[in-house]
């Protein structure tokens, strides 16, 4: 199990080049299951989770081949069953049911259990599928989904907290093998969702209004084979703007799709750091003093739930007295009590974090506890006087390629040491 020690104090400074979207890699990848044909994706992320998601496609049966950055997966049979030791390992692989479903009728997966940030259930997926024709049966910790014949329907899938993500993927990725039309209502808008859906016409599908919150899909009798490149992360980039405005001077995002990253840009601008873009690239000058903001976590095109963490880590370090209200997943705080032993004022109420912003932080051992938590505590490493060690990295390996190595491109003084 590697850790990472993070020196504090260095300043980043120069541009680093922004890799290929986790989220929308793994639904894309998954869709390959919807055609016997080859499919071509490049500008996949070189990340534990597509590792899994990799296994998972062979050991249904599917050829895959990797080769920097590009996948080849050819699905010519496939097994309906994915085996519960891989499929625990990753939330993400439930993203498998929808083109299982759509084209053998069935499948089954381990049902996901709640994690570090909050219950996380799959009611709505399972509502879907259920509209489109689908028997659901919950049996020894699987979900099986079997279905005689899919027929298209109107289905909403709002919850509480707003959409689902992966549920509106699922769907759409089962509809587009259905019989007549589907219309999704209470659609995701997250531009990974319309990346799955461009990847899915390219192989022959029927698809309108992915990014609207209306989806409409008139289902074909089968697809074909295609190639298509992965979106930017915007995640990852999001990530990389927060360690600019912690540590930098000015540091620039090259291939980035900066209309995605305008939720993370306009609170930032409204913090006093002086941002620019261009078409794939965004610079961030770290110039001057910096204002307190007042944040809430929202569905795209909201401030993201995936960059909560990150912003606690510079907001406290940042004069004035801060909140974040996580909508999403309102238990995903596992990073403020680690943020709090380097020094950081963080007081919890519900779901709301009101931050204090001290001049300081200081290096401490810390603990990763899921993905963002452990990046944001890389980027309060970078500032704190002295040294912070993270320990339980696999979690930031899940989702960041290389970011001890892009870092240290921009100046930072991380060391990964194998235990
Ligand atoms: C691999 C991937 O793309 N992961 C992202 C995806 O996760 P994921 O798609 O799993 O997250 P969802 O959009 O489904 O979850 C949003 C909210 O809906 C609730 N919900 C979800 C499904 C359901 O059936 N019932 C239900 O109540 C969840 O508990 C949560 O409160 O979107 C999240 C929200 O932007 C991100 O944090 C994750 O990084
Ligand atoms: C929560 C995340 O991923 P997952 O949905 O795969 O857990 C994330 O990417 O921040």
């Amino acid at each position: 199990m590697d850790k990472i020690i993070v020196h504090g104090g260095a300043a980043l400074n120069g541009s680093v080049r922004i890799s290929g979207s986790k989220n929308s890699a793994l639904p894309i990848l998954a869709a390959t299951l919807l055609t016997k044909e080859p499919c071509v994706i490049s500008r996949v992320p070189d990340l534990s989770d597509i590792h899994y998601m990799l296994t998972i496609l062979s050991e249904l049966g599917c050829e895959v081949e990797r080769a920097s950055g590009i996948v080849t997966v050819k699905a010519e049979k496939v097994l309906t069953e994915a085996p519960y030791d891989i499929v625990r390992k990753m939330r993400a692989s439930v993203c498998i049911l929808g083109p299982l479903l759509g084209r053998e009728k069935e499948a089954t997966v381990s049902l996901p259990g709640g994690c570090v940030i909050g219950d996380r259930p799959i009611d709505l997926h399972l509502r879907g599928f259920e509209a489109l024709g689908a028997a659901v049966r919950v049996q020894g910790g699987n979900v099986k989904v079997l279905a005689p014949e899919l027929k298209g329907a109107t289905i909403n899938l709002r919850g509480k907290f707003g959409s689902t993500v992966l549920g509106t993927d699922n769907v759409m990725m089962a509809a587009v093998l259905a019989e007549g039309t589907t219309v999704i209502d209470g659609a995701a808008e997250e531009p990974e969702v319309e990346d799955l859906a461009n990847f899915l016409i390219k192989m022959g599908a029927r698809i309108e209004g992915a990014g609207t919150r209306r989806i409409i899909i008139e289902g074909v009798k089968e697809l074909h084979g295609a190639e298509h490149e992965v979106i930017p992360d915007r995640i990852e980039a999001g990530t990389f703007l927060v360690a600019a405005a912690i540590a930098g001077k000015e540091v620039t995002l090259k291939r980035v799709d900066p209309a995605h990253l305008q939720a993370v840009i306009e609170p930032l601008a409204h913090a006093g750091y002086e941002i620019s873009n261009g078409k794939d690239y965004v610079t961030l000058k770290a110039n001057g003093s910096h204002k307190s903001l007042t944040l809430e976590t929202l569905p795209y095109p909201g401030f993201p739930t995936d960059m909560q963490a990150q912003m606690c880590a510079l907001l406290a370090m940042t004069n004035g007295v801060s909140a974040i209200t996580e909508n999403v997943f309102p238990q995903r705080f596992m990073h403020v009590a680690e943020l709090k032993r380097m020094g950081a004022n963080i007081e919890l109420q519900g779901a709301t974090a009101v931050i204090t912003g001290v001049d300081r932080l200081s290096g401490a051992p810390v603990m990763a506890s899921d993905l963002r938590a452990s990046a944001a505590l890389v980027l309060a490493g970078l500032k704190a006087d002295g040294m912070t060690e993270i320990n339980r990295v696999y979690h930031i390996d899940r989702g960041y390629e290389s970011i001890d190595d892009k870092l240290n491109g921009l100046g930072a003084q991380i060391e990964r040491v194998k235990i």
